[in-house]
C-alpha cells in the first residue's frame, strides 16, 4: 500500500538518511524507532507524500508518486490517517466536531456519519468530553482525540508520530492498545516512537516489526528490544 523504494533525504544539503526501503503492506504493524534526531517524523511524511524523496521512489497504493497531481494525492491521503507528535486543534471548536472535521471538509456528514463519530468518540473513550474544548482537555485525552480525527475517514493505515510523547504510561497502554485493536480490524499501522516499555508492551501483543534509524540507515532492530 506504501512503498518506498530506496530512498533519500535529507535538509539543506545534509543527507539525514539514504537507501532506505520499506512497504507497508495490509494488516502490517510496525514501529519505528531511532534516537531523536535520526528522522523518524521524516520518514513519516515521507510515507504519506508530505514530502517527495531526494532520491528513490514512493509508490501510494500502486502509483508512483512522483507522477501524481494534487487531486490524486489528495486522495491517496485520504486512505492514510496520520496522527501527528504535537496535535493541533480548532481551540473554538469543541471536541466533537474537531474530530468531525474530516468529515465536514470532505462534505460527509450525514445521519449515518454521526453514528459513526458517536461510536468513534465512545470508542476512544471522550463521550462525556465531545462537547467541550481542546484548551481544556488533557495530553491523553488529546492523543486520543487525535486518533479519532485520523481515523474517521476509515483509513487503511495509520501513522502515529510519538503518540504518546507527553501522556503517562496508563494513558500510553490505552492509546497502544486502540492502535492494536485498529490493526486487529485490518489496518496497517506504524508508530514511530523512543519509548522502550512502549515497543517492548507492543510486541508481547502483536507480530510487529521493529525498524531502527541509525546512522542515515533504517535497520531491522529485533532481539535486542
Ligand atoms: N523543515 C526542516 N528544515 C530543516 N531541518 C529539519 C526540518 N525538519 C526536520 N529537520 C531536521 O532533520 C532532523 C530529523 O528531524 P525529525 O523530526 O525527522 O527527527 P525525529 O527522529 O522525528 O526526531 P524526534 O525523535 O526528536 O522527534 C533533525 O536534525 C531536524 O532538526
Amino acid at each position: 500500500m506504501i512503498e518506498l523504494e530506496n530512498i533519500a533525504y535529507g535538509y539543506g544539503g545534509r543527507v539525514l538518511f539514504a537507501g532506505v526501503s520499506l512497504t507497508l503492506e495490509p494488516g502490517s504493524f510496525h514501529i519505528l524507532t531511532g534516537a531523536s534526531g535520526t528522522g523518524k517524523t521524516t520518514l513519516i511524511r515521507l510515507c504519506y507524500g508530505d514530502l517527495t524523496p531526494t532520491e528513490g521512489a514512493v509508490q501510494l497504493f500502486g502509483r508512483d508518486l512522483a507522477g501524481m497531481d494534487r487531486d490524486r494525492l489528495a486522495l491517496s491521503r485520504r486512505r492514510i490517517g496520520v496522527v501527528h507528535q504535537e496535535a493541533r486543534f480548532l481551540d473554538h471548536l469543541p471536541l466533537r466536531d474537531n474530530v468531525a472535521l474530516p468529515l465536514a471538509m470532505a462534505d460527509r456528514m450525514g445521519g449515518e456519519e454521526e453514528a459513526q463519530l458517536g461510536d468513534l468518540l465512545a470508542w476512544v473513550g471522550l463521550t462525556q468530553q465531545q462537547d467541550q474544548r481542546p484548551p481544556e482537555l488533557s495530553g491523553g485525552e488529546r492523543q486520543r482525540a487525535a486518533l479519532a480525527r485520523a481515523v474517521i475517514m476509515s483509513p487503511e493505515i495509520v501513522l502515529a508520530d510519538e503518540p504518546t510523547g507527553n501522556i503517562d504510561w496508563e494513558m500510553s497502554e490505552r492509546l497502544l492498545q486502540l492502535l492494536i485493536e485498529l490493526n486487529r480490524s485490518g489496518k496497517a499501522v506504524l508508530i514511530a516512537t523512543h519509548d522502550l516499555a512502549l515497543i517492548r508492551q507492543a510486541k508481547s501483543a502483536v507480530d510487529a516489526r521493529i525498524l531502527r534509524l541509525k546512522d542515515g540507515q533504517l535497520d531491522m532492530a529485533g532481539a535486542a528490544l
